[in-house]
């Protein structure tokens, strides 16, 4: 299905999937056309600054009000959020995973998401929760938000199709997919099943990164973003409405599709985007600079430069660097790094780190290049050099991430993954010279 999509970021959009559903000129007119009922969503308090001000007016068939019965709590065990900080037994260390497998079973996006960290707490809407996906099974008549936060859905094998109130998108490997806090979505796999990461943001939305220095172009470009066209359903069958409400599952019975917004306008929207058409800035004559050149999205925590999630990726790139050592550096850090690999081989570490696994370089942890990527690239020759088909992400928050026991207890978690630096030599013997 070919589907639609209106470009930019944070855009006033409108949009109407039947002629003339869309008020003009005023939000709330006495009767709405098409019979349809108006409905503001909002994801900022009313007198949130302008830059920050978010909200949507949807004209919908029934207003979300209309649910028949009452919630009743329903248990997702391996959906966790923060705090959730349990003795999960694994020392304190550096940790890496293979890929979590993809069971032949049935299991949507809410019963197979497994939490792998939360950080932060979602009461006090700050902090954010790294999950696993393994989507096998569409949701059927189902349809589920989450109250606690928004969700970056980013798909490392298979595609999706996610219905959103607002409309319909789809996303594959080297896209992303932001679901807004509150609103409605129901999630399928397509042509097969689907594993991928979700970044879920419990605090201030994500927003393009400033570009400072770098200028007006560059990085995440905002017209590369993609907001889906109204579409709707009009299905008066039973259904069941799923919300995630500080931490805990409850659901509700409907008696119709909740996916029945005929139009909408505002700027707090669902929105795609290919990483692929991210554009890289770094070091064009010598050394590596920080992670932060990368950052596609960054979701503030109003401490100015101190996100409470950063999003950055790993793109394909020309590393030219004169010199210079051009891996990541060893480091230590005061924010925490859930990584992630989508396709391809990472630059310091080209064995271990496989696409679908993830690593975890928590608050002051030192990491860095394996022992094999440290000799490689300390005696390359450093003509330019292209990293080709190459897609790793990090999730990197100010909060320490804390493991689930879901994660502590993988058979996919490497015993062995502090040997990658083993092999690490002195080389310091007391006389001077490069070495
Ligand atoms: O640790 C990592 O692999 C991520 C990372 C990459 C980089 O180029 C610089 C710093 C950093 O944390
Ligand atoms: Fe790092």
């Amino acid at each position: 299905m070919t589907l639609h999509y209106m470009p930019g970021f944070g855009n006033d959009f409108e949009t109407e999937a039947l002629p003339g559903a869309l008020p003009q000129g005023q939000n709330s007119p006495q009767r709405c056309a098409y019979g349809l009922y108006a409905e503001q969503l909002s994801g900022s308090p009313f007198t949130a600054p302008r830059e920050s001000n978010e909200r949507s007016w949807l004209y919908r068939i029934r207003p979300s009000v209309k649910h028949t019965g009452r919630f009743a709590r329903i248990d997702l065990p391996y959906w966790k959020t923060a705090p959730h900080i349990v003795d999960h037994g694994l020392p304190l260390g550096q940790l890496r995973w293979d890929p979590v497998p993809i069971p032949d079973e049935p299991l949507t996006f809410l019963t197979g998401m497994r939490t792998i960290t939360t950080a932060g707490d979602v009461y006090t809407q700050v902090g954010m929760a790294a999950h696993v996906y393994l989507v096998t099974a569409p949701m059927v008549d189902e349809v589920f938000y989450s109250a606690d936060g928004e969700l970056m859905i980013v798909p490392q094998t298979g595609r999706l199709s996610l219905f959103t109130e607002l409309g319909l998108m789809e996303i594959g490997p080297g896209d992303i997919a932001v679901v807004p806090r509150g609103m409605k979505v129901k999630v399928a796999p397509l042509g097969g099943p689907s594993r991928g990461y979700v970044c879920e943001n419990y605090g201030a939305k994500f927003t393009l990164p400033g570009r400072g220095p770098i200028g007006a172009n560059c990085l995440a470009n905002p017209r590369d973003f993609k907001t889906p066209v109204a579409a709707f359903e009009d299905r008066d069958t039973p259904h069941r409405l799923v919300v995630k409400w500080c931490g805990g599952f409850h659901a509700t019975e409907i008696g119709h599709s909740p996916l029945d917004v005929v139009a909408w306008h505002g700027n707090y929207a669902p929105y795609k985007y290919d990483l692929r058409t991210f554009s890289p800035v770094g070091a064009i004559l010598f050394d590596h600079p920080d992670p932060s050149i990368f950052t596609v999205l960054t979701a503030p925590s109003g401490e100015e430069g101190t996100a409470n999630v950063d999003f950055v990726i790993f793109p394909e790139r020309w590393m030219v660097a004169e010199h210079s050592f051009r891996p990541p550096w060893y480091h230590l850090n005061i924010m925490s790094e859930f990584m992630g690999l989508i396709y391809g081989q990472y630059d310091a570490k080209e064995r271990g780190f496989v696409p679908g696994g993830m690593s975890l370089h928590n608050c002051m942890l030192p990491h860095g290049p394996d022992a094999d990527a440290f000799e490689k690239a300390s005696t390359a020759e450093l003509k330019p050099v292209k990293l080709t088909n190459t897609l790793a992400f990090m999730f990197e928050t100010r909060f320490p991430q804390q493991l689930t026991e879901f994660a502590a207890s993988l058979p996919t978690l490497q015993d062995d993954y502090l040997d990658c630096w083993k092999g690490i030599a002195k080389k310091f013997d007391g006389t001077p010279g490069v070495k």
